[in-house]
Formats: structure tokens, sequence, C-alpha cells
């Protein structure tokens, strides 16, 4: 059985480590020992493969997961289209890629009834699904749990609550992911979610990276040693859990850009017992073991990332998931906040609570901003002002939570980002009136 779960105060067992060949059982005995397609699985369920990872990749980097379930997979009927709602997926040609620095409010309410996946509005990415590389940034906002289920064969989707809680409930079990928290549905599992607890009925709300390259791995750490950053024990699977329900299901599998939907005779979320590394996962940042300087310059955010999604080439994310956690600054003759820059790689930023070190205002919970290759920017007039004549005690920066979806190629907007009435109109504003301060000295 489970003997290493472990009870959260959601009262949900998890099991822990990040790229673990976990091992859960709902029923007792219903997992095979000693091979994986027994010729009659225990208990009558049916063995079935999930592979995350081309069958040959380096076992280093291999995922999949053996399922064992009420009826197989495969056994539904024809997808049909149905309507994409709000959501775009790569390649991304509705507008041209946009050299500006651009910053968004966060979404409207949406309407009551709006389920999670109704609530996924897309307004972004690069590359292409269907060549399994690139990536999308989504918002959403959800009131109403999702009576359907939904599977994503383009990618992996990384979930980043900013209000409300949510319940994943998985094919492998279920997940709960807060604000602070984040959640990983790997490419082609099936789940559907429940906002929790966002106060006074508000949607519940948050960010979504979908990740169509190769799966979210932790970063080496190089120089840094063996600890350090995410630690791999802080990451948790679910324990098995299943639904055994006979009767009609709505199934949506969104695959090469569009959705698809099929009514199932049964509930697809009939897994009793799995082992393997595909798996969902949750990480709470809060955990995040912060690195910075300790003696001067602001060091580059990669010292933040938590998560990575390489490219063929060495040192080259196809994207990053990097967290601006709390954290002390102590530099000392140093600019702290992040400092003027242009970078080649493309910067998605939300904010999950509070504020952020390189802007005043303006840049708010729920919100997002892009900075495209190679655009200009860095801290606001406000901040570099402050920062320039602050006193440099050492100072603990905790009143905020930001991250950032950091990528190699720009990301293009989709038409609704680009018009969308929550576009600041003023962005480039903030870096207005930065004074001259140049004095030759002769
Ligand atoms: O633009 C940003 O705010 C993100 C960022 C933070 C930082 O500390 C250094 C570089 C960088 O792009
Ligand atoms: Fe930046």
């Amino acid at each position: 059985m489970d003997g290493d779960a472990r009870k959260t105060a959601e009262g949900l067992a998890y099991l822990s480590g990040f790229g673990n060949e976990h091992s859960s059982e709902a029923v007792p005995g219903a997992l095979p020992q000693g091979r994986n397609s027994p010729q009659r699985a225990p208990l009558g369920l049916y063995a079935e493969q999930l592979s995350g990872t081309a069958f040959t990749e380096p076992r280093a980097h291999n995922r999949r997961s053996w399922l064992y379930r009420i009826r197989p997979s495969a056994a539904h009927p024809a997808f049909t289209r149905t309507g994409d709602g709000a959501l775009r997926t790569a390649p991304f040609a509705e507008t041209v890629p946009d050299p500006n620095r651009l910053r968004w409010n966060p979404l409207p309410e949406p309407r009551p009834g709006t389920d999670f996946l109704a609530g996924l509005w897309t307004l972004g990415g690069n590359g292409d699904a269907t060549r399994r590389t690139g990536m999308a940034v989504h918002l959403y906002a959800a009131n109403a749990p999702m009576e359907r289920v939904f599977g994503n064969a383009d990618g992996e989707l990384l979930v980043v609550p900013e209000r409300g809680g949510l319940l994943l409930r998985t094919e492998f079990g279920l997940l709960h992911a807060g604000p602070g928290e984040v959640a990983l549905i790997p490419r082609g599992v099936r789940f559907r979610v429940e906002p929790l607890d966002a106060e006074g009925g508000a949607a519940a709300r948050g960010y979504v990276c979908e990740n169509y390259g190769a799966p979210f791995r932790l970063p080496d750490l190089g120089p840094i040693g063996a600890n350090g950053l995410a630690n791999a024990r802080d990451f948790r699977a679910p324990v098995a859990a299943y639904e055994d329900v006979e009767g009609p299901v709505e199934v949506v599998n969104k695959f090469c850009g569009h959705l698809w939907t099929a009514t199932y005779d049964h509930s697809p979320l009939d897994v009793v017992a799995w082992h393997g590394n595909h798996v969902p996962y949750v990480y709470d940042l809060r955990r995040f073991n912060v690195l910075g300087t300790v003696t001067y310059d602001h060091p580059d955010p990669s010292i933040f990332t938590v998560l990575t999604s390489p490219s063929d080439t060495p040192g080259l994310a196809g994207v990053d998931f990097v967290v601006f956690a709390p954290r002390w600054l102590v530099g000392e003759d140093t600019f702290r906040p992040p400092y003027f820059h242009r970078n080649v790689m493309s910067e998605y930023m939300g904010l999950v609570e509070g504020a952020y070190d390189a802007k005043a205002e303006g840049f708010v919970p729920g919100g997002g901003s892009l900075h495209n290759m190679m655009s200009a920017h860095g801290p606001d007039r406000e901040t570099f002002d402050r920062a320039s004549a602050a006193e440099l005690a050492p100072q603990k920066v905790d009143d905020g939570l930001a991250f950032m979806f950091e990528t190699r190629w720009p990301v293009t907007l989709t038409r609704q980002a680009a018009r969308a009435e929550h576009l600041q109109p003023s962005y480039d504003d903030v870096w207005r009136g930065l004074q001259r301060h140049f004095r030759p000295l002769h």
C-alpha cells in the first residue's frame, strides 16, 4: 500500500519526491507485482501504459506510468470537434510579434457557471504544438466545478493559482493547490478541476504555462552543490483514488490546438492503482530554497529557477519557471532591485500576491507583463530613484510572490490579448522621466 504517503492540511495524502518511481493502490492487491502486464491483471483491472517521453529517451529523462483501471482508455467513442472558447495553441499567428513592453490587469470576472476549461484564456506563446516545441501562456478564472473531464495531448500544464484553491481530480488521484503553490498535470493525463474557497464567491484565478516541449525537470545545480533551489523531496504526487461511475461522462481532449469531445459511458478517472514517474504533482513555492548574493551585485534570475524544460541546445531552455520568493537582500554597494536589461529570452511575469521589487505600481496580483526578446526593461522610475538612494542595511523582501515564464522564443499574442480591455494603455510611462544624471568630470 502507500506506506510512505503523508497527509497535508487538506487531508489529502501524497507521495513525496520529484521524478520518483512512485506506486500507489487504492485497493490492496490492485498493483501487479514483478511485472507490468500479467496475463490477467489483479482484481479484473486493465493494464495500460501512458508514455510521456519516447520509449527510447535516456533513462534519466524517461517518463511513463502504468495504470490499472476499470476500463482501458481505448474504450471510448469517436471524438468530434467542439468550440475552443478562449483557448489558443501554437503556432500563434493571429498577430504580429510585438516588441513593446506590455502589461495587463487581471482578467474580468467570468460569467457564473464558468468551469476551469471554459475559463482558460490564452495570452500568447511560441513554437508549435504539433512539433512538441514551445509554450503558451494562459490565464484562468473559474467559478464552477468541472463536470467534464479534460486531457491535453499538446503538452503539460503548470498551474499557478493566484486566488482561491483548486482541487484537481486526476487519473492518479487528488491534489490540492492554492495560491503560493503550483500544480503540474503531465501531457495526456485526464483531470477535472473544482475551484475552492475563493473569498466572497469570487472566481478562482491564476496562470497556466502550457509546455509543449520536454517535460519540466529540476535544473542542474552545478557549483551550488547537491541541495538547494527546489528540493526534490518537496514535490508531492497523489495517491491512487478512483471513480467507479457508469453513465455518461463528457471527456474533452485538446489535440493539436483544438478541443474534441466524446461522451464516454463511464468515468475515465477509474484508475485503481498505478506506478511510474509520469505523474501529476504539486509544489509549495514557500519551500523554495532561495539563494542570492552575500557580497555584491544583483545575480541573474536563473538562480530562482524552480523547473526547466530544456531544449536541444545545452543551457537553453524552451521555458523556465522562475519564482521571486521572499528573501534577504544584503548586497553591499549594489543596486538591489532587478537591473536594467535587454534579454535574448522572452519574459512573461505574473504576481501571486503583494508586490514585486522592480515595480512600484501597476503590476498587480492576477495581472501580468510581457517583455519580449531584447525589449528594454527593468526597474520603473520610482523604484530606480528609491533604490539608488536607499540605505543598504540588510533588508527582508517578503511582501510578495512573483514568478516568470522565461522562454527561448518571443511570445506572440493572441488577438484577444492584443485587444484586451485589461491591457494597460501606457505601460511605457513607468520608464518616463528617468533623469539624466551624467556629469562629465571635465
Ligand atoms: O525583468 C524582470 O523583472 C525579471 C528579472 C529579474 C531579475 O532579478 C533579473 C533579470 C530579470 O529579467
Ligand atoms: Fe527581465
